[in-house]
């Protein structure tokens, strides 16, 4: 099954309501249709557009692809992003349509396979990890300063040499900085150590995420987790997560021992896996398309965006 999610020059996303009668009828949808015989998914998704919404799409990327079983029926959405195309989107089966920023869509107003997709519009497609130790505080917010100045808009914040006082105020600014810009500040320490420290969400250790035995957090915080293999992306999905990171993809300077993934084994793993899924390890920029082609949400890394200089 294809599905559309199709972008305006603001980021809005087209949605349009399924019939009441059919299955999870009068919910809204990401547009789209069943592959028809020897069609490529690309072929497939310009068919339904057209036939749906009178459009023509230009180019599409992959976002997510998601398995979902209702009990009486098993689905597989391969749902691509759709920001290049001809024609004015209207209903041509009559069914109503709406223009939607993914930070306002209420996951009850849509199917439960859904969720993971609206996680994937909401996440963007660079996740930094930030990297030197923060034993000079200045140099380092100077440096995620640059690195949020050039847009990136998901952060992690690494500091395991600091505690008490100065992880506290470190965590304050990173805060203040993120918070300033737009970005997302997400800490990777257990959910006790940071209790009342500002943040957008927490990130847990593969250790962490399989000791947990519930979503931790509280109501609005992202949450995600370190993932190595098949059981940690399975735990992440069963606890609701909101994405993985799944490394090491290639070899990397920060763990020499460990034996790379692969980009055939990481499509292999993020392919089952119900949530939007980073690329790590070894990675930067230029390996953005490769990843998203292998169905990665994006790239998280520490040297590949933090050391970037410039600009
Ligand atoms: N297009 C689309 N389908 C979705 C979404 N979320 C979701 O669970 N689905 C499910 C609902 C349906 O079971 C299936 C798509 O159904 P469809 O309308 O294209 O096909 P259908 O129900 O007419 O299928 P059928 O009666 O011909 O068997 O995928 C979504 O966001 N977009």
């Amino acid at each position: 099954m294809m599905a559309g999610a199709i972008a305006d020059a603001d980021g809005r996303i087209l949605l349009t309501k399924r019939p009441d009668h059919v299955h999870q009828g009068g919910l809204w949808e990401f547009p789209g249709g069943k592959l028809e015989p020897g069609e490529s998914p690309e072929q497939g998704l310009a068919r339904e557009l057209e036939e749906e919404l009178g459009i023509r799409i230009r180019g599409s990327r992959p976002l997510i692809r998601v398995r979902h079983d209702y009990g009486d029926r098993r689905i597989l959405l391969d749902v691509h992003r759709v920001e290049d195309y001809a024609g004015e989107p209207h209903g041509r089966e009559g069914q109503p349509l709406r223009w939607l920023a993914p930070e306002a869509m209420d996951p009850a107003d849509f199917p439960a396979a859904d969720r993971p997709i609206i996680h994937a519009l909401r996440l963007p497609s660079l996740f930094l990890i930030t990297g030197e130790d923060p034993a000079d505080a200045d140099a380092f917010l100077a440096c995620l300063d640059r690195a949020v100045a050039r847009g990136i808009r998901l952060v992690q914040l690494r500091a395991p040499s600091l505690d008490g006082d100065s992880y506290a105020d470190l965590v304050l600014r990173a805060y203040a900085l993120c918070e300033s810009r737009g970005a997302l500040l997400l800490l990777n320490r257990d959910p006790d150590e940071v209790e009342g420290l500002p943040r957008h969400g927490l990130h847990l250790s593969a250790r962490r995420l399989m000791e947990s035995h519930a979503r931790p957090g509280g109501p609005g915080e992202w949450v995600g987790a370190s993932c190595h293999d098949a059981a940690q992306l399975a735990r992440a999905a069963d606890l609701n997560l909101d994405y993985a990171l799944l490394s090491p993809v290639l070899p990397t300077l920060t763990h020499p021992g460990a034996e790379p993934l692969g980009w055939e084994r990481f499509a292999e793993l993020v392919d089952p896996a119900p949530l939007p899924v980073y690329a790590l390890g070894g990675l930067g920029p230029e390996h953005l398309d490769q990843a998203i082609a292998r169905g990665a949400q994006g790239i998280a890394a520490i040297r590949g965006l933090w050391s970037m200089r410039g600009r």
